[in-house]
């Protein structure tokens, strides 16, 4: 049995963003360049690193961006007027609002002003209750972002047992009702859950979204298992890390995520697909 098969994000994303090229391509001429809006509040570095990727994505795909830059200040008030101003804006096909907010700034109550029809993240309360339920929506871009590289990595999902680690609205909880979508027998475990590793030992496939590093390390994972990292920590030194212990994990998985190159590199990938298909839907209501 092969081991230690790297799972190449960057290139995976490179690949889709090359599909995405076209599809942009098709939609300018069809008269709809897909745009997308990012908003950023406050300074944090690690969102000014991640909005820069975005946008220089989007330039790479042919997609339309502008990134709008708030204040630590700004009031919710003014961040939901801003949000209103894009669902408006027949420019603007998805919008994003950059995570975490500001203390003050309550994420639920900006993400439900969000149009449905806009949400590229595919956080809004009416997406992800479509995704709970089955119906079509914007797949939160990370958990899509999985679910794509284990596709085309060839990973078989249907029947094997994953475990998901961290119940996040923005990955573990999404990532799990997709992994059943696509007939995995899924087990969740979070900071309560009782002899982690007893379930971890279990996974054919196990999915790290805690935001610690080196919580997973080998004797948290059944050889051969298939191994996707979702965690962005910085050391000390600033250097990027995920939640598993690569260099020792990566010899007993049969397929693992590096950080950085994994799954990172996808959630944006995924991100310019909604934005693509936003745009396709937008065409349509103009039929
Ligand atoms: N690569 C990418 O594209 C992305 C990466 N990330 C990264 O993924 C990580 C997770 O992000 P996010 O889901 O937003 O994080 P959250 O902090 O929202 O959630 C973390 C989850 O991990 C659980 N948890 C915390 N400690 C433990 C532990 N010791 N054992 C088991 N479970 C634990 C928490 O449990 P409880 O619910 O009980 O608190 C919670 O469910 C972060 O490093 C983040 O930066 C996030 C988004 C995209
Ligand atoms: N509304 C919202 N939507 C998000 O999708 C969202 C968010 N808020 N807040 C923060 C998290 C985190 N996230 C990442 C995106 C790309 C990389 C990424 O490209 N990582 C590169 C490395 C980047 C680097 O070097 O710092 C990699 O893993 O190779 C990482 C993390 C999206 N998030
Ligand atoms: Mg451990």
């Amino acid at each position: 049995m092969e081991r230690g098969l790297l799972i190449d994000g960057k290139a995976i994303a490179a690949q889709i963003r090359q599909e995405l090229k076209s599809e942009t391509d098709r939609l300018i001429q069809n008269g709809v360049q897909p745009g997308l809006a990012v908003i950023l509040v406050g300074r944090d570095s690690a969102s000014e690193t991640y909005v820069r990727g975005k946008v220089r994505a989007c330039a790479e795909v042919g997609i339309h961006s502008e990134q709008i830059r708030m204040p630590e200040e700004t009031s919710e008030d003014e961040l939901l007027d801003q949000i209103r101003k894009l669902n408006r804006d027949s420019s603007i096909h998805g919008i994003l609002v950059q995570l975490p907010l500001p203390e003050h700034i309550s994420p639920n109550r900006v993400i439900s002003e969000i149009d449905p029809d806009k949400d590229v993240d595919g956080f809004h309360p009416i997406n992800a209750g479509r995704l709970a339920t089955g119906l079509d929506s914007f797949l939160p871009c990370t958990p899509h972002g999985i679910l794509q590289l284990l596709k085309r990595t060839g990973v078989q999902v249907a029947g094997k047992h994953a475990v998901v680690v961290g119940r996040s609205n923005i990955v573990g909880k999404p990532v799990s009702l997709l992994l059943q979508r696509e007939n995995a027998t899924v087990t969740m475990c979070h900071s309560r859950t009782e002899h982690l590793q007893a379930h971890t030992r279990q996974a054919d496939i196990l999915i790290a979204a805690v935001g610690k590093r080196h919580v997973i390390t080998k004797d948290d994972v059944k050889p051969g298992a298939v191994v996707i990292d979702v965690g962005m920590n910085r050391n000390e030194q600033g250097k990027l890390a995920g939640d598993v212990d690569f260099e020792e994990v990566r010899p007993l998985a049969s397929h693992i995520t590096p950080v950085p190159g994994g799954v990172g590199p996808m959630t944006i990938a995924m991100l310019l697909y909604n934005t693509c298909l936003a745009a396709e839907a937008s065409g349509d209501q103009n039929l």
